[in-house]
């Protein structure tokens, strides 16, 4: 390095600066660039605001920000109470200053932001004073290499937003418009999953010997993965802005409407309108299903608060999950929104059987899955003395396979009659009759069955008849009762829960399969974006004395691999334990040894993965 002549270095920015934010050498002779002053020490702080949230762990967002961080729910009938009371022109939830001062109020942007669950690696808080872009660090959440300053990662250049659409990290401007993607659905999340080939068909399926392999068997089932692309696609769906939708509802943003098929003339909800929306959580950035219902009278905040308490208990894998409660006139009027849990590409047993483009055929074992599941969702609702009173083909939804299903639409029943004080074991064994009448019409679509109202008529076996005919009697003196109806097909719930285990085991294994897909591919990606960049080639740190030296070496000895006579030698299980030993940065120390084998370098796993971070942090900044 010639020090006397510093000129070739005064173009080359100090990395002082870019890993500690300063250089304490810089007015002691140090040659290198250091940039304007100002601007770096923004980054370094900037950088430090990242590592604070991060190792932040228990920040909690403060009140104005968010409803929900006052969290019990009596604070929230309490909002309600007070909306109500002042009839204030603004949303019940969100003050006007509240708005203003909200993270990610106006130009949030759900593509940019890095909600990982709090507790799981690399899980980021936004601190109070952060500003509304989070940006979406996918090297976070690997547990690997991530460090505090890679949330100013590569991606901010990434593809994701279309031509002409703003950057998705570029900073706000006080009353700037929505961020979002100025197309529907952004172009970016098409995905391309009919670029896989398909599986062949069954008959040009050789059979294979027991170690023999097949392309696809190496690779997620196409079918699963097709189903997975595809509930991500919707879960990612955004609505264009504007138009006549608000763009905050309470703790909620980035409403997407989604009955665009309803059916009309129905007797729900006391008459009144309904629409439902899926809705980003403000709170905890996750999706969920908002109904509205529109234009409500409702004068008590006990109303919505004593429902809500009662429905938020129901735990069950076949009730979607309530979440929220509340009254709001975002919509210009006083609207109920009941929240809960989403589940992406799932419609109605109404849809799925009756009226999709190909609806899926009943059979008698989907008929006892959904009886024992239904069960399932009875007996949890019915011990906490809750009944559901909408039990309907509209109002039950299919989930996923096999035969998954969840009755979604809670609380809102008994938010609209909480005056009414209606008779819950009457109500319950009308769950009973409204479960047996979702069973009949189901089972009158089976081939051959005759949609003559009457149980007999149906092609269904005997047992099943006989829980049909049990449920739709409502002339017997006992009033019905759990244990009684399972006792009826007791023998045929075993089964059901064998074949629930079977798939769930059979998911199990796929997902085994993709154990270290995530994070090596990350790993490979930040790999490959420090190696071998046209910059490099000029730049004396990457010489073969300068100090990324290593990095090349490494990335050879990692692929470029060749056996005693020269050829290459492609042996992924060298590769998988070189990455998983460097993602995990072990102290094991290997000879990296330069092509000519003139020089060699001893260094540990742990300095290179130190190494890599650091380039990597450097070159994102
Ligand atoms: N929790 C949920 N997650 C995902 N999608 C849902 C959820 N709940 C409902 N849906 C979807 O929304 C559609 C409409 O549901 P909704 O309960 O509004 O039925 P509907 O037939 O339109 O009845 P209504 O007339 O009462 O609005 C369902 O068919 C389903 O596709």
């Amino acid at each position: 390095m010639d020090k006397t002549n510093a000129e070739w270095a005064k173009d080359i920015p100090c990395k002082n600066i870019t890993i500690y934010g300063f250089c304490k050498y810089e007015n002691d002779g140090c040659i290198f660039n250091h940039g304007n002053i100002k601007q770096n020490a923004n980054a370094a702080a900037m950088s430090n605001v990242k590592f604070n949230a991060k190792t932040a762990s228990s920040f909690t967002p403060s009140k104005a920000l968010n409803a929900k961080t006052s969290s019990s729910t009596a604070i929230k009938a309490e909002k309600v109470a007070k909306a109500l009371a002042s009839a204030a022109e603004q949303p019940t939830v969100s003050s006007p200053l509240a708005m203003k001062s909200a993270p990610f109020a106006g130009s949030y942007n759900p593509y940019a932001a890095n909600f990982t669950p709090v507790g799981s690696t690399g899980a980021s808080t936004p601190p109070p004073s952060a500003p509304a872009r989070t940006s979406f660090n996918p090297y976070s959440a690997s547990g690997g290499l991530s460090t505090p300053g890679e949330e100013l990662n590569a991606l901010q250049s990434s593809a994701s937003f279309g031509p002409g659409s703003p950057a998705p990290f570029a900073q706000d401007t006080p009353g700037r418009q929505t961020n979002f993607p100025s197309v529907y659905p952004p172009s970016h999340s098409i995905l391309q999953y009919h670029l896989y080939a398909p599986d062949p068909p069954l008959h040009l399926k050789v059979p294979l010997k027991a170690n023999e392999r097949t392309a696809e068997t190496l690779f997620i089932p196409n079918d699963i993965r097709e189903d997975l692309l595809k509930k991500n696609q919707a879960a990612l769906q955004v609505f264009p802005s504007g138009g006549n939708l608000p763009e905050i509802v309470g703790d909620y943003f980035g409403l997407v409407p989604l009955e665009f098929h309803s059916r009309i003339n129905k007797d729900r909800y006391e008459g009144h309108q309904n629409s439902l929306y899926k809705v980003f959580s403000n709170f905890d950035g996750k999706i969920y299903i908002m109904r509205r219902i529109h234009d409500v009278k409702i004068n008590e905040s006990v109303q919505v608060f004593k429902p809500y308490q009662a429905w938020k208990k129901l735990v069950t894998s076949n009730v979607a999950e309530l979440r929220d409660a509340f009254i709001t006139r975002a919509f210009n009027d006083a609207s109920l929104c009941v929240v809960h849990d989403y589940f992406p590409q799932s419609s109605s047993l109404y849809e799925t059987h009756f009226v999709s483009f190909s609806p899926i055929p009943i059979t008698q074992d989907l008929l006892w899955s959904y009886l024992v599941q239904l069960c399932s969702a009875l007996q949890a609702a019915h011990s906490l003395n809750l009944a559901f009173n909408n039990i309907c083909l509209d109002k039950v939804i299919a989930s996923g396979r096999p035969g998954r299903i969840k009755i979604s639409d809670s609380c809102v029943h008994d938010i609209l009659h909480y005056q009414e004080d209606g008779d819950v074991t009457q109500q319950q064994q009308q769950d009973y009759v409204d479960l047996g009448k979702l069973l009949r019409d189901l089972s009158a679509k089976i081939l051959g069955s005759q949609d003559s109202g009457s149980v007999d008529a149906l092609v269904v076996d005997d047992d099943f008849k006989k829980v049909l005919h049990y449920l739709l009697d409502t002339s017997a003196a006992e009033p019905k009762s759990l244990p009684e109806l399972l006792a009826l097909f007791s023998h045929r719930i075993l089964p059901v829960v064998s074949a629930l285990q079977t798939y769930a085991e059979y998911t199990e294994s796929i997902l085994a399969r993709e154990l270290e897909n995530a994070r090596l591919f990350r790993l490979m990606c930040k790999l490959n974006f420090i190696f071998g960049r046209v910059e490099s080639r000029i730049d004396i740190n990457w010489s073969e004395s300068g100090e990324k030296f290593p990095i090349i070496l490494f990335y050879d000895y990692v692929f470029h691999q060749t056996d005693e006579s020269g050829k290459p030698d492609m042996d992924l299980t060298h590769v998988l334990r070189c990455l998983n030993k460097l993602d995990a940065g072990v102290g094991e120390k290997l000879m990296l040894v330069t092509p000519d084998e003139m020089n060699c370098i001893i260094i540990s796993y742990k300095e290179l993965k130190d190494l890599i971070d650091s380039t990597f942090r450097a070159m994102s900044q």
